[in-house]
């Protein structure tokens, strides 16, 4: 969807992108990750032509960045921020309807579109369509910068740090939430965060970024198994945990016996590894039974954890 190849950007002194190159293919999601400073969120706002680069070339479907109308452009971009940005005084609906509305779409169907995004991020339209921004908690307007970011369809979103500013629990449900909606929607999506364990959960490919260059382009999986001198030092000792951040536990389940225990914990088959494993810790239970559409399509415990991260080291 972008080649970016060999992009330059100073401001004064300071040289913020240092021959940047990478791809960033369509209907994925990748993370842009990398030590405060490095370039990430200027990468990004050159991506929509908020700013242009200095030296180099974004080529965008195969076309010159520089060939399209910024404006047009940007209303093509959903872009979600940290400090989310909504219009104080707009209601949530209004807010989710800006580019919509600046798009011409009739009313009805502004309105349809901003109630069926409320359902989708979540939030009970009845209940927060007619809110102002003030009386949403900090979770709350985040989900509706999701929401407003993919009002009109766009096929592309950046994001840049959109829950940095959320506590743990809040942050972790809600790249859940968004991780459900990008499975559906398949946007192309380049999220800038500086958390590796955000990048992971939630990246199909890693840029790693080091003062204004790309240290490595991988796909999620084969970047922490690798573990090469920066990625390590970026992964730290969590990288076991991380590798278990990756998988499903039904990946790693085996085939259930004819007849299991009642009083076996169940998890989901979409629950990562990790979540399986802190289940499995805290109940004492041996075996955690791993469930499909309320049946149960098999069994795992410690065995098999330790299996996988055996083939992934
Ligand atoms: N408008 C600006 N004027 C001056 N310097 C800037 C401007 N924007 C970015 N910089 C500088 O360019 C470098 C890269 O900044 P950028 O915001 O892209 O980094 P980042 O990787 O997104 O950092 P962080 O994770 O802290 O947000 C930094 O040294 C920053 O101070």
């Amino acid at each position: 969807m972008f080649e970016c190849r060999n992009l330059v950007k100073r401001f004064g002194e300071t040289v913020a992108l240092d021959g940047t190159s990478f791809s960033i293919p369509e209907g994925r999601l990748t993370v842009l990750i990398g030590p405060s400073g490095c370039g990430k969120s200027t990468t990004l706002r050159i991506l929509n032509r908020l700013i242009e680069p200095d030296g180099g070339e974004v080529l965008y479907r195969g076309r010159p960045l520089s060939s399209y109308d910024p404006v047009e452009l940007r209303r093509s971009m959903g872009y979600v921020i940290q400090h989310i940005g909504l219009f104080p005084h707009w209601t949530v609906e209004r807010n989710i309807c800006t580019v919509p509305r600046l798009l011409g779409w009739p009313p009805e169907r502004q309105r349809a579109r901003a109630l069926e995004l409320l359902e989708l991020v979540g939030l009970p339209p009845d209940e927060y369509a007619r809110k102002m921004p003030h009386q949403l908690s900090g979770g709350e307007a985040q989900r509706v910068g999701v929401a407003r970011a993919l009002a009109a369809d766009p096929p592309v979103i950046l994001m840049d740090e959109p829950f940095g500013a959320a506590d743990p629990l809040t942050r972790s449900r809600l790249q859940e939430e968004f991780l459900a909606i990008q499975r559906r929607l398949r946007k192309t999506v380049v999220f800038v965060t500086h958390d590796m364990g955000e990048a992971i959960r939630l990246g199909d490919r890693i840029i790693l970024m080091r003062e204004g260059r790309v240290v490595r382009e991988a796909a999620t999986e084969d970047l922490v198994r690798s573990g090469d001198g920066f990625v390590k030092t970026f992964l730290g000792s969590e990288s076991v945990l991380l590798l278990l951040e990756c998988h499903t536990m039904e990946e790693i389940a085996r085939p259930a016996p004819p007849t299991i225990p009642e009083e076996l914990p169940r998890v989901p088959g979409a629950a990562t590894v990790r979540d399986g494993l802190s289940l499995l810790l805290e109940s004492g239970a041996p075996m955690l039974a791993v469930e499909e559409q309320g049946g149960i399509l098999g069994i795992a415990g410690l065995k098999e954890i330790q299996a996988l991260v055996r083939r992934g080291r």
